[in-house]
């Protein structure tokens, strides 16, 4: 694919105003499949609009899903297994939400399938599903490299005899895949499901997402810590009528650290404390930096200091496997602090659209920052002085969180070039439109 042409954004100094946030990716992907797999018609508002859910859109489209575009975010499906359709290629992109979950359903579903994604996909590792899969009976085989997609999946049969066990240290949307595919079996099956997590289990609150979801799909799955999951015998998807989608706090943190950095207030809409997503908690990392948080029951609004006068946010030494997105956004912000911060615990970086610790040490130094960096963690000493900022033109890696992130870069004192700057349609592809209704010079 092209590259989009270069952004360059002049230098900023303040931030204020309303967002409202396109719908959560993490929702919306995992609340397309819920309804195509369950029994009645779901009406989904809220969906998100971008490159990850319409690579979703289309495949369950693929598969015979009976499925209505209502509106650009509104859905409406007609669930029930199995799909219509198989002896299909599925396409779909670099969206992990997309491509982990079908192929859990798919490989328990029955029928023969090819799902393959763009370059980068196909170097996302996916061997831990596939192995938990394989000990159900599934028949899944590499059509590339063992470990990482393309797939090949088969019929074959069924068996949940045994407990399954899956590792969760790479990714936690393995967990989430073989969660949300399960009732394909328990439905059908005289037998729970039970799932085993061996070793440590990262980013856990996407785990809580994926049950909540599936709560409210009938589905109530009993859990015993993060160790052991049992899908009960019996348990079926029941559409239950309409869903509203949350909006995005992966999202929200660009537009929270513009208020924290550019004075505010700047509230995003469509998220509040009730929010399930894990990401909220990205307001607790701004309020530990100096800035001011209100919360509400369906936003959240940041005020803070002004960095283009010289003030400087709080260092940090922080923990961030709970909230690996936005983790990205704390980094950038790094920038503005009053002495060296540290990222912790991020190893998933290495396996998400780019290697993001590699590509996060390397732009931040363009722009005069000093960066150290190892196989999980991240250390940025910021510019020591306005003048030793560097205006730079900070690569994408077709990853629309380093896009979206180095925008926050243009509160300080030079100009700053974004490259590619349409790799932000992976999840919001208005992002810069909006960023530049928020800011003033
Ligand atoms: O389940 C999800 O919706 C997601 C889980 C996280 O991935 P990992 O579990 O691989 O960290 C996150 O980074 C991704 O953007 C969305
Ligand atoms: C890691 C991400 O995406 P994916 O759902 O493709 O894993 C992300 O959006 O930051």
């Amino acid at each position: 694919m092209t590259a989009s042409p270069d952004l360059l954004l002049s230098p900023v100094n303040h931030a204020s105003g309303d967002v409202v946030l396109p719908g959560s990716k993490s929702i919306s992907n995992r609340v397309l499949l819920l309804a195509a797999l369950a029994r009645g018609t779901t009406l989904i508002r809220g969906v998100l609009d971008s490159d990850d859910t319409r690579v979703m859109l289309a495949g369950l489209m693929k598969l015979g899903v009976s499925l209505d575009r209502v509106a650009t975010t509104e859905v409406e499906i007609t669930g029930g297994i199995p799909f219509e359709r198989d002896d299909i290629d599925i396409f779909l992109g670099n969206a992990g939400t997309a491509f982990r979950p079908l192929t859990a359903a798919l490989a328990l579903m029955g029928g023969q399938y090819r799902l393959s994604g763009v370059a980068r996909m196909h170097e996302r590792p996916i061997g831990d599903l596939v192995e938990a899969l394989r000990q159900l009976g599934a028949a899944i085989d590499y059509l590339g490299n063992p470990g990482y997609p393309p797939l090949a999946i088969s019929s074959a049969k069924i068996n949940a005899a045994q407990p399954v066990r899956i590792k969760g240290n790479v990714s936690s949307q393995f967990l989430t895949a073989l969660l949300l595919a399960a009732p394909i079996y328990t439905s059908r099956a005289g037998q729970p499901l039970v799932i085993e997590v061996e070793g440590e289990l990262i980013s856990k609150p996407y785990i809580l997402i994926t049950l909540n979801l599936m709560a409210r799909f009938g589905v109530v799955v009993e859990r015993d810590g993060w160790q052991r999951f049992t899908i009960p015998a019996g348990a079926a998807y029941i559409a239950p009528g309409l869903i509203d989608v949350e909006g995005d706090a992966s999202s929200a943190s660009y537009f929270l650290a513009m208020g924290a950095i550019g004075a505010g207030p700047v509230r995003v809409h469509g998220v509040g404390v009730n929010s399930i997503q894990g990401d909220v908690a990205f307001a607790d990392t701004l309020e530990a930096m100096g800035a001011t948080i209100v919360r509400h029951d369906n936003f959240i609004e940041a005020r803070g200091i002004n960095v283009a006068g010289g003030q400087k946010l709080r260092a940090f030494d922080f923990d961030f496997n709970l909230i690996p997105d936005a983790a990205m956004t704390a980094a950038a912000l790094a920038l503005f602090a009053d002495g060296t911060c540290t990222l912790r615990n991020i190893g998933s970086w290495r396996v998400k659209e780019t290697d993001r610790i590699h590509a996060m040490h390397t732009e931040l130094e363009k722009l005069g920052a000093s960066v150290e960096s190892g196989a999980d963690w991240l250390r940025i000493t910021p510019p020591a002085s306005l003048a030793q900022w560097h205006s730079a033109s900070i690569a994408t890696y077709d990853d629309h969180r380093m896009a979206m992130c180095f925008s926050l870069a243009s509160f300080g004192p030079v100009p700053v070039t974004i490259q590619d700057p349409d790799c932000v349609s992976k999840t919001f592809p208005d992002y810069f439109k909006v960023f530049s209704q928020l800011v003033q010079k």
